[in-house]
């Protein structure tokens, strides 16, 4: 199953400057992992914004859920799901 995820993240201006550093190396390990399985298929940044575009490809809307909730920085974004399904034009075999 294949959703298009939007995360704009707001980290609060008075988390100390350590603390935010640490949250963003461990979301950084926790992103490529999961690029690396192949969960996380893309991720795009939205030029100009704190904010990414991402496709995720998972078994079920509870597994997308756990990943999402799992994120690092997951406490300080604002996440937007939408679910995708196959184009009857879309020429590649990968998109379902
Ligand atoms: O930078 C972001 O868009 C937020 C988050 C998503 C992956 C990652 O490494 O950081």
């Amino acid at each position: 199953m294949l959703f298009q995820v939007r995360m704009d993240v707001e980290i609060p201006t008075d988390l100390p400057e350590d603390v935010a550093a640490d949250i963003k190396a461990r979301e950084k390990a926790y992103s490529q992992e999961l690029q690396r399985s192949g969960k996380w298929r893309h991720i795009w940044r939205v030029a100009g914004e704190y904010a990414n575009y991402s496709i995720f490809d998972v078994d079920s809307n509870e597994e997308l859920h756990g990943l999402l909730t799992g994120l690092p920085l997951f406490p300080y974004m604002r996440i937007a799901v939408t679910p995708l399904c196959r184009h009857p034009s879309s020429i590649r075999d990968d998109d379902r």
